[in-house]
């Protein structure tokens, strides 16, 4: 079927074309009953607009700032793990297509360029994303090396403790992270996975990740860098003010796009929870099931600095490489 895509929706139709099985189903899917994954969805759907009419709209400004940095529209992109599965020039085509939007790309650390290639391609306002590993070291010398190429922020993802159980990952028995490397731990860390069974990212997180890391490491990953920590993860009030009281730069309210716990809320659920328990002290941004213009307003609308999207520009960089990324930002709007 040759579609002209018009929506989010149409490219994920046109990515399952591209890609093999195995590849579409690990970016597609989420955990266990993936209940979350169709309420991050569907939750966006219960929330409808009381428009007041005769108001001037002829001239509309969609720009925000995040950390002080300018975007064209309050919509970034997440930290999604290994883009040449989705296309050879992986996330080099995304940063670009970022530069292109005038938005911010967070690179997630199991990328398959490098933070230096990625950093050398464009100009692109760049976060890094960080999970910690049971080699701090390699956590830490991660982070110094996105701090000396110019990425402005750190996000911490504090939901993955151990991978999801994403049950077509075990049956497909996922290859990443054999295919392709994940190039930033090259001369730093193993990525070869010794087990023949399930899904070998699982096997490979549960063998690298850390479980223990917990809020009092906030202070250790600060005494590493100047740069501004933003966590990822935070669901509730409760921990929304545990990280105001550790000083990180902002929140990110995600559910991982339920691909870890089954079962957590949608996130624009708690959206509003979050924004009322950190009182304006810092941003908090929102991930989950963000797929058109509208579900951007009702984040915003609810208290939302931005939004980001994790899918969609994996489903753009399937079916078109760096334009699809820059078309799904631009349907992300519509
Ligand atoms: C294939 C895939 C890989 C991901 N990899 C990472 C990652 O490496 N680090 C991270 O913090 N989040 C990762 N995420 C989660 C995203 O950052 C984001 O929270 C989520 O995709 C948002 O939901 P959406 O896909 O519905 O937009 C990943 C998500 C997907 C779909
Ligand atoms: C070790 C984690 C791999 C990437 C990831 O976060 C995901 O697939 O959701």
């Amino acid at each position: 079927m040759a579609i002209e895509p018009v929506n989010i929706n149409e490219f994920q139709e046109l990515a399952k074309q591209a890609l093999p099985k195995m590849y579409y189903d690990y970016y597609t899917g989420g955990a266990e009953d993936q209940y979350t994954l169709k309420e991050n969805v569907e939750a966006f759907s219960r929330i409808l607009f009381q428009p007041t009419t005769l108001l001037d709209v002829s001239r509309i400004n969609l720009s925000t700032t995040v950390l002080g940095y300018n975007l064209s529209s309050p919509i970034m992109l997440a930290p999604t793990g290994c883009h040449k599965l989705a296309h050879p020039e992986g996330e080099i085509a995304t940063a670009r297509a970022a530069a292109a939007c005038k938005t911010i790309m967070v690179l997630s650390c199991v990328s398959t360029c490098t933070v230096e290639e990625v950093a050398s391609s464009c100009d692109a306002i760049r976060f890094f994303q960080l999970y910690v590993y049971r080699r701090r070291d390699v956590s830490s010398q991660l982070v110094q090396r996105a701090e000396r190429c110019g990425y402005k922020a750190i996000v911490l993802t504090v939901d993955t403790p151990r991978v999801g159980r994403r049950e077509a990952d075990i049956k497909n028995k996922m290859i990443m992270p054999e295919i392709p490397e994940l190039k930033n731990f090259e001369g730093l860390m193993s990525t070869e996975v010794d087990s023949e069974k399930g899904s070998k990212l699982e096997a490979f997180a549960s063998e690298i990740l850390d479980p223990s890391l917990s809020w009092k490491d906030i202070g250790w990953l600060k005494s590493i860098t100047n740069l501004p920590i933003l966590i990822k993860g935070v669901l509730t009030a409760e921990d929304a003010v545990k990280a105001v009281d550790v000083g990180v730069a902002g929140i990110i309210v995600s559910n991982h796009g339920a691909r870890q716990l089954d079962y957590t809320p949608p996130t624009i659920s708690v959206l509003e929870e979050v924004v009322q328990a950190v009182g304006g002290k810092i941003p908090v941004l929102l991930d989950g099931g963000v797929r058109r213009g509208t579900d951007v307003f009702k984040a915003l609308a609810l208290g939302a600095q931005a939004v980001l999207i994790g899918r969609p520009v994996l489903y753009g960089l399937a079916a078109m490489g760096e334009n699809g990324v820059k078309a799904c930002h631009r349907d992300a709007q519509g």
